[in-house]
């Protein structure tokens, strides 16, 4: 069986690397002249929280977006669960997307019209789920994120800090088994960047989901177990925050 390696994509269902939830090795994303990512590699582990930091411009957004299977790149490959997202349709990744990974982006991505209730408990109904189940989970995760009390409010209408709290609702909701979060706290003042982070990795560890998180803050990234740093993106990996050495 072939290793996986930089220039050979494997087949489309083998065993990642070192029993990683997702892999990836060789990626490469281009944008007309611009190489917004080159030869850039990512491995993560099933609850593990890893921290993408570098420059602005540097590629970790477009490095998300490849993971978690939103934008397809040019050149490597990506391996979730031992599945080839290279090797999948569209809507093979959507379903994906929907099933097994969870989103949180800088400005929250609410739907400004609907509760924050509906928005909460969007990801389940999605997928299928009741809504009567699907707005009771919702609930008991707005509870659990302290803010039960904006569940009938629009999504338009509540504060920056409690918007990104339901968002980050919404993404755990359905129990994904990664979280992709850009910047999650860089619209927030530090006192909710604490918060939401602290409730971030809480969650995260209740449910043992791993987490990718971009952001260019070194109090960020502390809450994490590892960082890897993008520079014109290719990525490098650092020792874990705070280890010694
Ligand atoms: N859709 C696109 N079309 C054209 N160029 C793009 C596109 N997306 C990203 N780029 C370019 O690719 C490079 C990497 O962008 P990317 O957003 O990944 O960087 P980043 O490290 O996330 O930056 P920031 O920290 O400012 O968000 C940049 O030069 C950017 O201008």
């Amino acid at each position: 069986m072939n290793a996986p390696g930089t220039d050979a994509p494997p087949p489309d269902t083998q065993e990642p690397p070192g029993g990683a939830l997702l892999a990836a090795r060789g990626l490469a994303k281009f944008f007309g002249p611009t190489t917004a990512m080159e030869n850039a590699a990512f491995d993560i582990d099933p609850g593990e929280m890893v921290a993408v930091m570098g420059a602005s411009g540097s590629g970790k957004t477009t490095l998300l977006h490849c993971l978690g299977g939103i934008l397809a790149p040019d050149r490597g490959w990506i391996l979730y669960q031992g599945r080839n997202l290279g090797a999948m349709s569209e809507s093979e990744r959507s379903g994906l997307r929907r099933s097994d990974f969870g989103f949180l982006f800088q400005t929250g991505g609410l739907v400004p019209e609907l509760s924050c209730l509906e928005n909460t408990a969007l990801p389940l109904r999605l997928n299928g789920t009741r809504r009567r189940t699907a707005e009771a989970l919702a609930r008991e995760r707005l509870e659990s994120l302290g803010v039960a009390d904006t569940a009938q409010h629009r999504a338009g209408e509540v504060s920056g800090g409690q918007a990104q709290r339901v968002s980050l609702a919404r993404a755990l909701v359905a129990e994904p088994a990664i979280l992709f979060a850009d910047e999650p706290t860089g619209e927030l003042d530090s006192l909710n960047e604490e918060k939401v982070m602290q409730l971030l990795t809480d969650a995260a560890r209740r449910s043992g989901t791993a987490v990718v998180v971009v952001t260019h803050e070194a109090r960020v990234a502390a809450y994490a177990d590892r960082e890897v740093t993008v520079r014109d993106g290719r990525t490098r990996d650092l020792a874990t925050p705070g280890a010694a050495g």
